[in-house]
């Protein structure tokens, strides 16, 4: 068992990994389980295939504690993420009667994860919510750090709030039944700690990654408690993202965005699939820039296509050209007036914000990158 703290002044808050949490969810989320009315309804937001393989389990766990689980269902995949979906929560949310001190919970990925702590961002102005992250990705990056969203058709994320959740509990034993693709999808935000902050952690994920992917115990808590003791770091010393170290989280998400916007955030191309990409993209743009060699951005490379991820962009198959790609990043949140950062390496183990990044050269280089 690991508890994982998030320290943000007066709204400190745990992260707990154990095994069969999700079982125990009535004692682990005690103060945070209130219940409305006589039959004291506790609101739940899954999607179809999380509310079928939790949801008998988490509603007996509850009546055996006198609370009734209430869901509300969303198809899985990203088109939960919009506005149609996120009025019909917050209306449902709205006739429970659900108040500002009581706490939805998010029983899902990343998709369901954000789209509740929008949800609870601005229903009634703020109430609280528990995630409760089904996947890998979810596990070890969207449940943690407050970052919440919708998608709209100009692009990812651009609407959303920060909004922190009051716990997050993570129950490594149900990506047992996750599919082999999603949990590398979540894989590739392991990979991204290392890369971006931890020379050694992405060392040791060369030589065991192979025992994440299959979910042996001992190295899958490993690996989640080190990505998350790392982002509740970085989220402790800049929740919001204004001080060129929250943005280091982002290494390999404005190449990803981009790509997931060209391929219309579609099941083609999966969140962290885009983010493994991004993140050889940025690897390579880096050693185009002499900042590390190209050994070393192939070594990336090659950690991210050892984990079955995409590293190459022309096995994409994208009809576009650099200039495409270019113009879904001119969205991003991290862009400001005269420039975009960027996020590239120093070193395997060191990102760093690039400001000097010239958008014909990203466009050029894209270009080599879709022919090669
Ligand atoms: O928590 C953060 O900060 C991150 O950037 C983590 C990302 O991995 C995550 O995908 C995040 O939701 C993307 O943020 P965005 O600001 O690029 O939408």
């Amino acid at each position: 068992m690991a508890v994982i703290p998030v320290a943000l002044a007066g709204r400190e808050y745990d992260v707990v990994i154990e095994e069969g949490l999700l079982g125990r969810l009535a004692e682990a989320a005690a103060p945070f389980l209130k219940g409305y009315g006589a039959a004291r309804r506790v609101p739940f937001v899954a999607d179809t295939n999380t509310q079928r393989l939790y949801g008998e389990s988490v509603a007996a766990n509850l009546a055996a504690h006198g609370l009734a689980a209430e869901w509300f269902v969303v198809e899985p995949g990203e088109d939960a993420k919009t506005w149609g979906v996120l009025e019909k929560l917050c209306d449902w949310l709205l006739a429970m009667g659900v108040t500002r001190k009581d706490h939805v919970f998010a029983l899902g990925g990343g998709v369901v994860g954000d789209l509740v702590g929008f949800a609870c961002a601005i229903t009634k102005r703020g109430c609280g919510f528990v995630q409760l992250p089904t996947t890998l990705l979810a596990q070890v990056d969207s449940s943690v750090g407050g970052k919440t969203a919708i998608n709209t058709a100009a692009g990812k994320n651009l609407i959303g709030a920060f909004h922190q959740p009051s716990l997050v509990l993570i129950d490594p034993l149900v990506l047992a039944t996750l599919p082999d693709r999603e949990m590398r999808a979540g894989y590739a935000e392991v990979l991204k700690y290392g890369l971006l902050g931890d020379a050694a952690f992405f060392a040791w994920l060369e030589a065991n990654g192979t025992k994440v992917l299959a979910r042996d115990p001992v190295a899958l808590e490993h690996a989640i408690a080190t990505s998350i003791a790392m982002k509740a770091r970085i989220v402790a010393e800049d929740e919001r993202e204004t001080e060129d170290r929250r943005a280091l989280l982002n290494l390999g998400h404005t190449f990803g965005h981009a790509l997931e916007a060209e391929t219309g955030f579609s099941q083609r191309l999966l969140h962290g699939e885009a983010v493994a990409l991004g993140m050889v993209l940025a690897a390579r743009y880096s050693a185009r820039r002499d900042e590390i060699s190209v050994d070393d951005a192939e070594r990336a490379a090659r950690a991210i296509a050892a984990s079955g991820l995409p590293a190459s962009l022309s096995a994409l198959g994208l009809t576009c050209d650099g200039a495409a790609l270019v113009d879904h990043m001119r969205h991003d949140k991290k862009a400001e007036a005269a420039t975009l950062p960027f996020l590239l390496l120093r070193a395997l183990g060191e990102a760093y914000v690039a400001r000097d990044v010239d958008l014909a050269d990203i466009a050029a280089f894209l270009d080599g990158e879709l022919a090669v």
